[in-house]
């Protein structure tokens, strides 16, 4: 049986509850217990989380608050041991593996800290994997506009290498624009950049909420990298401790300082 996302429509409800079709992404009650040396660890404790469209959110916590574990589950890369998972209004986590993929290469982005692009392919060839990938056709048209909104239009047909770090991960946001998701998760897009290279990219994720209504959410050690986000959450041993509405940069550093001591 071939599989399609025709048949992955949006749900209206889950086991766990409603399913808010106007949310790019929403958990409800996710819990995720890792097993550990002859015992468990539960990295995530009912964490329920609805981040609306064109909404750009910050994730802060301590090393081992449950950060990662948070984007993989609600990303669809893992699937929670309880409670659900919906990436636009689709229940992720009550689908199998393949059907997970899926959804994922059609509904998700990822931007990673080291860029993740494909040495041996063109700049042009990287931004469109996934679309061929998920053996989509290109839309010119689309793929023009988003080159030419990440500043890459003269470089299209450039290798990785012949790039610098920013544009580098300029272009692995193109990559993860191309098919038009729900929502791009960056897992410390500028942990690798130096300061200014690193607000260019932070403001340009900035203008993709206004300019093209794109959800994103960034994982982050760093307050004024989360500082351009529009909300930060903070976690602490798995869980959501704190919402914190457009925060600025000292406020999230004296926040996060409190969980150090
Ligand atoms: N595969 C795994 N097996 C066992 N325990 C795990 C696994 N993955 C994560 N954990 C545990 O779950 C908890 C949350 O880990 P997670 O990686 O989500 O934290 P984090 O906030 O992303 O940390 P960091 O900032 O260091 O990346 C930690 O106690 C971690 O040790």
């Amino acid at each position: 049986m071939s599989l399609s996302l025709a048949r992955l429509r949006p749900q209206r409800q889950s086991a766990a509850g409603p399913v808010d079709p106007d949310a790019a992404v929403q958990l409800v009650d996710v819990t995720k217990t890792y097993r550990s040396g002859g015992g468990s660890v539960a990295a995530l404790s009912s964490v329920s989380l609805r981040v609306p469209r064109a909404k750009f959110l910050a994730v802060m916590g301590r090393s081992g608050s449950g950060k990662s574990t948070l984007l993989h589950c609600a990303a669809g890369l893992d699937v929670p041991t309880s409670g659900s998972v919906a990436i636009g209004g689709t229940e992720v986590s009550r689908l199998s593996e393949t059907e997970r993929t899926l959804v994922r290469r059609a509904r998700v982005g990822f931007v990673f800290q080291s860029y993740n692009l494909v040495p041996s392919l063109t700049i042009e060839h990287n931004i469109t994997l996934p679309l061929r990938l998920a053996g989509s056709p290109v839309d010119h048209a689309w793929l023009e506009s988003v080159v030419e909104h990440v500043g890459l239009s003269d470089h299209l047909q450039r290798m990785p290498s012949e790039l610098s770090g920013g544009q580098q991960q300029r272009a692995a946001i193109a990559r993860a624009l191309a098919a038009g998701p729900d929502v791009i998760f960056a897992d410390e897009p500028t942990g690798a950049l130096d300061l200014q290279t690193a607000t260019d990219v932070l403001s340009l994720l900035r203008d993709l909420t206004s300019s093209l209504s794109q959800t994103v959410v960034m994982v982050t050690h760093d307050p004024m990298a989360a500082a351009w986000a529009d909300d930060t959450v903070v976690m602490a041993d798995g869980r959501i401790d704190q919402v914190l509405r457009e925060p600025d940069a000292a406020t999230l550093a004296a926040v996060l300082g409190g969980y150090h001591s």
